[in-house]
């Protein structure tokens, strides 16, 4: 019987019943500021804006345990002394977190370049994929395996849909949560050593689809809109490694603290500035773009937008490294072509700039009141500062149509 919760509707791209109209989630009722709290709002720098609403049971508690000084660890931060985000919730980032740990050892160990030889080798033999960057690179597969065996232990998972894969995996009828993960974004210029990342959605188990078969369950599970996210993150494997995660109230970042293994609380409450100074988009696709992307590019690096100054461009072209920078600094991080994907990188990405006060869109529609359709679904995506973004989008015509597919 048809839950009262979800109305189904068919569309023309998919043979399967999508929930649409869910509810919006109802954001967390607010903290109080704690004095720690206050102190720690001037650690992010510049892109701290808001003091920190950090409940005084967390303070509290380090400073009898790990002394005043001390900053709150990412499982001291959602666990029942601290944000409390429920039992279930703090399982599942206890593996996945171990899960990113294990990913940071890998993308910095020496070996890695043997692995990608032999795979490269094997993949240009065997494979019918059209060209080299298609073929995922052995850290991809083995980021996948290690995310996934870390969700399977925490019991806490029905489903995982991963970017690496074609079909969601099924895992346990009991599973509260649904995963959707790019298990190592940017992976192309690790042999560069370039910044890389983990990007990822946390949903609730549909329980009105419980009935389905395992296939549909697991698909439409996975297709939920972005504004149905219980919580969403990154981890950035670069200089530092960091995770930054909101759950409905606010984006925070933690660094992982190598003498003691833990992610720490670095950059609390980030509110991406109103307004930045910097682009980021691949440019050598100018004579791909439509005229509204090409003239808001050359105005405003002329200093002639909104916002009387030269703007810079920066882009790493590792989607993870470009967007934390963003979300630090301000400005816009942007691929308007169909590339990314809305299920595995636009969501989430979304979702964590909206909680620091930015703007997400396809260059019409904001990303996060869109209903996925395929899993694999690609879109132009633009991600950053408010007033960049309406700036942006008020050209009309910003995402790029022409998508040839590119060699590098
Ligand atoms: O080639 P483009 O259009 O500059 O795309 C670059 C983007 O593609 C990505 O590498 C992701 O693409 P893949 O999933 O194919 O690796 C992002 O990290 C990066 O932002």
């Amino acid at each position: 019987m048809e839950s009262p919760a979800l109305i189904f509707s068919q569309t023309p791209h998919s043979n399967h019943a999508l929930p649409s109209l869910i509810p919006h989630l109802v954001p967390p009722p607010r903290r109080s500021l704690h004095p720690v709290g206050r102190f720690l709002s001037t650690f992010g720098g510049h892109a701290t804006r808001r003091p920190l609403l950090i409940p005084s049971r967390v303070t509290s508690n380090m400073a009898s345990s790990t002394g005043v000084d001390s900053y709150p660890t990412l499982l001291e931060y959602v666990g029942k002394g601290g944000a409390d985000v429920g039992d279930d919730l703090v399982v599942l980032l206890t593996h996945l977190q171990y899960a990113c740990k294990r990913i940071a050892a890998l993308v910095a160990s020496p070996f890695n370049a043997k692995l990608d030889q032999r795979h490269q080798e094997r993949g240009r033999a065997g494979s019918s994929l059209s060209s080299e960057r298609d073929i995922p690179k052995p850290l991809d597969i083995i980021a996948n395996d290690i995310i996934l065996t870390s969700l399977k232990n925490s019991g806490k998972v029905a489903v995982m849909a991963s970017e690496e894969d074609d079909l969601p995996v099924w895992i346990s009828d009991n599973g509260p949560f649904v995963i959707v993960v790019d298990p190592l974004d940017g992976s192309r210029n690790i042999d560069a050593s370039i910044p890389t990342g983990t990007i990822f959605g946390i949903y609730n188990r549909l329980a009105e689809l419980d009935h389905l078969p395992v296939e549909e369950k697991a698909q439409l599970n996975s297709l939920q809109s972005g504004n149905r996210l219980v919580a969403a993150g990154y981890v950035l494997y670069s200089s530092a490694t960091i995770i930054c995660i909101s759950f409905g109230s606010g984006t925070h970042a933690f660094t992982l603290d190598h003498s003691t293994g833990e992610f720490v609380l670095t950059h609390p409450s980030i509110q991406i500035p109103r307004r930045g100074q910097i682009y980021s988009v691949n440019d050598a696709r100018y004579f791909d773009w439509p005229d509204g992307l090409r003239r808001y590019i050359d105005v405003v690096r002329q200093g002639k937008g909104q916002f009387p100054k030269k703007y810079s461009a920066r882009y790493i072209c590792s989607l993870v490294a470009d967007f934390h920078r963003t979300l630090i600094y301000g400005g816009i991080v942007m691929n308007p072509r169909d590339h990314l994907r809305i299920v595995y990188e636009a969501n989430p990405l979304s979702f964590l700039v909206e909680h620091a006060g930015g703007r997400g869109s396809d260059g019409k529609t904001r990303i996060l009141s869109m209903q996925p359709v395929e899993l694999h679904q690609r879109l132009p995506l633009f991600l950053g500062s408010v007033d960049d973004m309406l700036e942006l989008e008020s050209y009309d015509t910003i995402q790029q149509k022409i998508n040839p597919g590119y060699d590098v």
